[in-house]
């Protein structure tokens, strides 16, 4: 039975035509996977590039152009009757002698360049790749038959010219060292469409090369695959190559951690390594996002990505709180009970008088969270000798035990009640798995952990209590967690390195943006301020490298003279997006403060109530073709109320700072089309000149 190999462009070619038609060329491709009588047979063309390509007609007037290679059939387009010959005439298909992926070659354009390539070159003895000798072009998988034109070529501008007529994995080497880059260099270009690392490559098995393609061709082994493959999204089927290393590898030692800025996938690589991990491992996996309102859509993309029903029903998602809450409510044989914010917030401010005033309410909830939680401090004792990272007050013996004293207000008052954090809910919950020996949250194996891997999605703002709980719910071994994350889009105080938690991470970047455009990335970029971030990794990570694939529209920024006139601007925007035909749930319109969301809702609700409005945390994890931020004001960002002042913790006020910085950056980089930003009165300190 003949195999297809769909390639990303026919999903897309098929969308594009009239429904019939489309009808048509399906039930000709599902006859000529089973091939029945009436299947589509394969025609040769003439003048090919390439013996091996053919069309096979699919619809009235339509034929689909393929590459054939044994039982495979790549899929490359489908297209009209001429245009379908025309494609199939020029182009020819090889495998990259170095990394041995299939590449797609626009032969007749090439041939076309080749005369004013000679002549260019007659005019000059300087060339461009004078300095890099044949055999490393070649050990670079320069094509052997591209070799003589890359010697005509002397300037950027041709080498330019090019690069729509050479397959990505040509051109990307050739631009490295064209800029003056190293051999080295070129060689991590290349490394960024390896997707599956190849042994040995033989330049004529275009069947093998497709295997280590799989961002240009998916395997159809029948019509069932097929209608996935056609009806799906392009993320539930072609990763891209660093994408699919990361996700689809077998077996990693232990550990994993995938850190990358907005866009990059993350979310896409931690849904597919949990779809892997159900596929081909064992045991229970838990998928934790952020909220449990990101966890509903990331449980829905689940469901497009595994088909099979008993597979899909090994991953569970959830967020750690819930986890918390089910571990420890199954320990005590009830749910427990969470104390309220003005609660809370009353025992603190009771705690602080107890201190004599010497601390704020704010001081001393940071310190309990950030070091007595985050190092799971149980006595005085312990708390008088540990370091307390992040804290630039410095506490002597007597301050230190009163500060517990305060502390231990609280925590008394809240045990009488028998009320709880979130946070102390954390840290219960993995003392109890700790000291289990029995099956808490029915694990199927021996032992008490309950899940056989962990997947963690938007990492960067767990708390140490929280990681230790994931910790201690996952047996150490290969594939334990999967992390993905970016510091740079942080939003709480967790910079928390994963390596001080005993949590050993083998490290990996992804740096291509396919949600952003360039301007909304390099804009955020000035806004974050392009510096290093702490936090999961150990040291700093850098956003240098991160870059986006497609161009697009430089974010607005507006100025307005009073926040009425700013509330009727947005008004004028959100209608105008409307009227280009963008759908409201496409469109996110956000504020720092819970009176600015409100504003905008009643501004917005004759226009369009559909649209969402919430506060800027409220678009973690999601993504929308144009956002709208308004109250970006000085005063408003950072919010004052978020700030520690600077004589009570300089450190903590300039953490403050960052993290209401990573609060706005985040939110900018949820726009994938268009980003709008406002403000009256003076602009928030943060946005760039
Ligand atoms: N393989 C892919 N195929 C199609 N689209 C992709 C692919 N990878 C990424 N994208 C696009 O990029 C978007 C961002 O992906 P994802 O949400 O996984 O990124 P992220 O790194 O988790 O982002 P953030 O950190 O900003 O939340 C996707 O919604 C999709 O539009």
């Amino acid at each position: 039975m003949p195999r297809l190999a769909i390639a990303p462009e026919v999903p897309r070619d098929l969308g594009a035509l009239a429904q019939p038609v489309r009808r048509d060329a399906v039930i000709a491709m599902r006859r000529f996977l089973q091939s029945t009588t009436s299947a589509p047979h394969p025609e040769r063309v003439r003048n090919t590039r390439d013996p091996r390509v053919a069309t096979l007609r699919l619809a009235d007037r339509h034929r689909g152009v393929v590459v054939r290679q044994r039982d495979v059939f790549w899929m490359l387009t489908v297209l009209p009757d001429a245009e379908a010959w025309s494609y199939a005439q020029r182009h020819r298909f090889a495998v990259n002698a170095a990394i041995g992926v299939a590449e797609i070659w626009d032969a007749q354009g090439l041939e076309r360049v080749e005369p004013a390539l000679r002549r260019s070159a007659d005019s000059t003895d300087w060339r461009l790749f004078a300095h890099v000798c044949d055999t490393d072009l070649l050990g670079l998988g320069i094509d052997a038959q591209l070799l003589p034109l890359v010697r005509l070529i002397t300037t950027d501008a041709n080498l330019d010219a090019l690069e729509p007529l050479l397959p990505e994995t040509q051109f990307a080497p050739l631009s490295v060292l064209g800029q003056g880059g190293s051999v080295a260099e070129a060689w991590r270009a290349l490394d960024t469409y390896v997707a599956v690392p190849a042994t040995a490559v033989d330049l004529t098995d275009l069947v093998a090369a497709l295997e280590r393609t799989p961002d240009r061709a998916a395997f159809v082994p029948n019509p069932s695959v097929l209608d996935r493959v056609l009806d799906a999204p392009h993320w539930c089927t072609f990763l891209y190559p660093t994408q699919h290393r990361l996700a689809r590898q077998d077996g990693y030692d232990g550990p994993v951690l995938v850190t990358g800025g907005a866009g990059t996938g993350k979310t896409l690589v931690a849904l597919h390594r949990a779809a892997h991990l159900a596929e081909t491992g064992a045991g229970r996996i838990l998928l934790v996002t952020f909220s449990q309102g990101v966890a509903t859509d990331a449980a829905a993309k689940l469901d497009l990505l595994v088909d099979d029903e008993e597979v899909r029903a090994r991953i569970e998602v959830g967020n750690v709180e819930r986890l918390a809450h089910r571990i420890v409510a199954e320990a005590e044989g009830r749910a427990p009970l969470l104390v309220g914010r003005p609660d809370l917030a009353a025992l603190w401010q009771e705690a602080s008088e107890i201190s004599g005033d010497l601390h704020s309410p704010a001081f001393l909830l940071r310190e309990w969270e950030q070091v007595i939680l985050a190092q799971n401090l149980c006595t005085v004792q312990e708390y008088l000798a540990v370091d307390r990272p992040g804290r630039s007050v410095t506490l002597g013996y007597e301050e230190r035990t009163a500060v517990w004293k305060a502390i231990e207000h609280v925590t008394g008052r809240l045990r009488e009640s028998g009320r709880r954090t979130l946070l102390q809910l954390a840290s219960e919950a993995s003392t109890l798995l700790g000291r289990s020996t029995g099956d808490l949250l029915g694990a199927d194996g021996p032992g008490h952990e309950p899940y056989r891997h962990i997947v963690v999605d938007e990492a960067q703002d767990l708390h140490p209590a929280q990681w230790r709980l994931l910790r201690a719910a996952v047996p150490h071994g290969p594939d334990d967690l999967f992390i993905v994350g970016d510091p740079h889009q942080r939003v709480f105080d967790t910079r928390v390195a994963l390596s001080s938690l005993g949590i050993k991470a083998e490290t990996h970047r992804l740096t291509v943006s396919h949600r952003l455009p360039q301007e909304i990335l390099t804009w955020g970029v000035r806004l974050r301020g392009g510096g290093p971030a702490d936090g999961l990794v150990e040291g700093i990570t850098e956003l240098v490298g991160f870059r986006a694939t497609h161009p697009g529209a430089r974010p607005a920024v507006r100025e307005y003279t009073s926040h009425e006139a700013e509330l009727a601007g947005l008004v004028t925007h959100v209608k105008e997006w409307l009227g280009d035909g963008v759908p409201p749930e496409e469109i996110a319109v956000a504020a720092r403060t819970g009176e600015l969301v409100r504003s905008a809702k009643a501004a917005l609700i004759e226009a369009e109530p559909a649209v969402r409005v919430s506060t800027l945390h409220g678009l973690k994890g999601l993504e929308f073709r144009r956002v709208a931020l308004i109250g970006v004001a000085d005063g408003i960002v950072p919010s004052a109320d978020a700030l520690t002042p600077a004589t009570e913790d300089p450190t903590a006020r300039a953490h403050d700072l960052q993290r209401e910085r990573g609060l706005l950056y985040m939110a900018c980089m949820r726009a994938s089309e268009r980003l709008y930003v406002s403000y009256s009165g003076r602009a928030s300190p943060f946005l760039p000149p």
